[in-house]
């Protein structure tokens, strides 16, 4: 089902790659539509800036990517918090030595020719899109080596496995925006294309919002919009 259009009240949730960006392949190589930043700014100053992005990507890298975006963004998966003009913090310091894990990750990574290592302020990411036959042994790795790692957990996305702070969640981080102005007494609309974020799709309907799919696939969603494409017309329908 189509979701409708967006209300005035609404508290907009929005997840970055696959929902706003078509998936690239590699994580630098995504294009933002040109029309994409106006859109956004519209929505924010008609919603009241309840507008917020929660993506996997760290902050400064989503700021980096939509550099004119005037609203709050989540990063990391919901492990880090940037608010407009103020520097990032994280929401829970969990005390994991990253940098050594992210060697771990990138030693092991480099006897397979086409992985990738995505360094995350918080965890890594280990993406195996250039090749697609070491998807098993991407999983069975980093399953290991959360294994030393109690407080971090492992995040399936699309053609990558990450380990990421156990205590983040961009359902958490919807949950603790929407206790405060201007998210706060709004009807919370969440959208996504990954399994990250389907939590936060499940959040939403609980609290008696919107979520919706973005793309095929099994998911809570009571709504889905096709792609980034049908997705920016949504957007640009209510702005
Ligand atoms: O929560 P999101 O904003 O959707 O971010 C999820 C992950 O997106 C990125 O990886 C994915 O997109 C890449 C670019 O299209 C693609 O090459 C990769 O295969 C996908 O897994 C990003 O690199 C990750 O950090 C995000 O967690």
């Amino acid at each position: 089902m189509l979701p409708p259009k967006i209300p005035a009240d609404a508290a907009l949730f929005l997840d970055f790659d696959g929902c706003l960006v078509e998936i690239a392949p590699t994580p630098d190589a995504i294009s933002v539509p040109p029309a994409l930043p106006g859109a956004l700014a519209r929505l924010y100053r008609r919603l009241d800036g309840a507008v917020a992005l929660i993506s996997g990507r760290s902050a400064s890298e989503l700021r980096g990517f939509l550099p004119d975006f005037p609203g709050i963004v989540a990063g990391s998966h919901g492990a880090e918090l940037s608010l407009p003009g103020q520097p990032i913090r994280p929401i829970d310091d969990e005390g994991v030595d990253v940098g050594a894990l992210q060697r771990r990750v990138a030693a092991l990574a480099a006897e397979h020719p086409g992985l990738l290592v995505e360094a995350k302020p918080h965890g890594v990411a280990l993406h195996y899109r250039a090749a697609p036959e070491l998807g098993c042994w991407v999983t069975q790795t980093m399953q290991a080596l959360a294994g030393d790692y109690p407080s971090l957990v492992l995040q399936p996305a699309k053609m990558a496995v990450e380990l990421r702070p156990a205590s983040a969640g961009k359902d958490r981080a919807l949950a603790l925006l929407m206790q405060h102005p201007p998210f706060a007494g709004r009807l919370a609309i969440y959208a996504g294309d990954d399994l990250t974020d389907e939590a936060a799709i499940a959040e939403a309907q609980d609290r008696g919002g919107i979520g919706i799919k973005v793309g095929p696939g099994d998911s809570v969603a009571r709504h889905r919009l096709a792609d980034p494409n049908a997705m920016l017309r949504w957007l640009e329908d209510a702005a």
